[in-house]
């Protein structure tokens, strides 16, 4: 078990990296706590399985180094790091039983039989595996299999860290809520250090304690579900996590007001030094904007309403670009024409994509 430093961590696969359009991960500098619960989420290509193959020795990194607690281990190979990888197939041996396939990589280590049998037949208990303990890998469904490589990943306990590759591909819709839910049980009895790469939001936020969010092979954020949501602080978590991802509006901010396509927003913060050669945008999550009568708002037009069980959201446009906003059960709109309140305490201000912190106003949050 360890803590993983990320120390100034850069990867380019070319040999002649010449600017940072070369590089698969831009610089990274992070730490994995020990006993952690974590989601590495981003977009297909944004540099998830890099950084993974460079923490479990696969990819050298162009520049950086890895610590596990104070051990630099930036040129070790694989077996000497003492890392579990679960992948997106399964890994298994068909014509070993569950229990040997579950036993393997203690048996290889040197573990006494007994001892094997006893903490595969733990994992089992946890897997729900029990039952097919005794046959043999060959005839299981894909989603066993699958489960059966999870609990290969999770037998040892002298492991620094265990990283999952996209892990529930495989698994059918039904069983993906439960198995997250069951990994999550797991990492608290185990308290092993969890690093899980996807590009669903939804894996990611039910299952780590704190996500890292990747974009073009940089971290643009790190924090808990709560964080993400509340007060993302990059435009791209904004747009990414959510559903739908936050509003974004081009505008232009003198002190504590927005200019937003002619109108303006009251802000609960003042920007005096936004750089002027930024771009200038205000972010707002639809859950914290309401649909309202012409007159009562920002004027907007009303596309349609989509019913998503709980609750209703509204698909308009402004200025020809489109938002989300909540709608709230009493509001009745005739025709197309409508208007948007905001809540001022959910208004973000972006320069260049990054959140931007503002100082209090009277009156306003602190
Ligand atoms: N072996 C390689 N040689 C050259 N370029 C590569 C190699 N592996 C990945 N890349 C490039 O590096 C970038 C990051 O890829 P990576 O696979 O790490 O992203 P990812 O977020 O894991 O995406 P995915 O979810 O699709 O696997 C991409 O532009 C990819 O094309």
């Amino acid at each position: 078990m360890a803590r993983i430093t990320l120390d100034h961590l850069a990867h380019s696969y070319r040999s002649d990296p010449r600017g940072p359009q070369d590089y698969a991960l831009k610089e990274i500098h992070h730490v994995w706590e020990q006993g952690g619960a974590y989601a590495l989420l981003g977009p297909s290509g944004c540099g998830k399985t890099t950084l993974l193959n460079i923490i479990s020795g696969l990819v050298h990194p162009t520049r950086g180094r890895i610590l596990f607690d104070e051990r630099d281990v930036t040129d070790l190979p694989t077996e000497a790091r003492n890392i579990a990888q679960v992948f997106q197939f399964p890994v298994v041996y068909d014509t070993m039983t569950v229990r040997e396939n579950l036993a393997f990589p203690l048996r290889n280590r040197g573990v006494s039989r007994e001892r094997a049998r006893a903490r595969a037949e733990e994992i089992a208990r946890l897997l729900d595996l029990t039952r097919v303990l005794g046959r043999k890998a060959s005839n299981l469904t894909a989603d066993l299999k699958q489960k059966i490589s999870l609990g290969r990943g999770l037998v040892r306990s002298d492991v620094a860290a265990i990283l999952f590759d996209e892990p529930l591909t495989v698994i059918d819709p039904h069983l993906k809520w439960q198995l997250r839910s069951t990994l999550k049980e797991i990492h608290r009895a185990l308290d092993i250090t969890m690093i899980y790469v996807t590009h669903d939001q939804t894996e990611a936020l039910t299952f780590a304690d704190k996500v890292v969010v990747m974009h073009d092979g940089a971290v643009v954020q790190t924090g808990t579900p709560e964080e993400l949501f509340e007060r993302p602080a990059h435009t791209f978590v904004g747009h990414f996590i959510g559903s739908p991802g936050m509003n974004i509006l081009p505008c232009r901010v003198e002190g504590a007001t927005a200019h937003v396509d002619g109108a303006t927003v009251a802000l609960r913060r003042a920007y005096p030094r936004l750089p002027e050669t930024e771009r200038i945008e205000l972010g707002i999550r639809p859950e914290f904007v309401r649909l309202c009568r012409r007159g009562e708002g920002l004027p907007v037009r009303l596309r349609r309403i989509d019913d998503i069980g709980r609750t209703r959201i509204a698909r308009v446009e402004m200025s020809g670009r489109p938002l989300a906003a909540s709608v709230p059960d009493d509001i009745s709109v005739e025709g197309d024409e409508a208007a948007l309140a905001f809540d001022p305490r959910h208004i973000h201000i972006y320069a260049g994509g990054h959140l931007v912190a503002g100082e209090p106003v009277e009156g306003g949050s602190p």
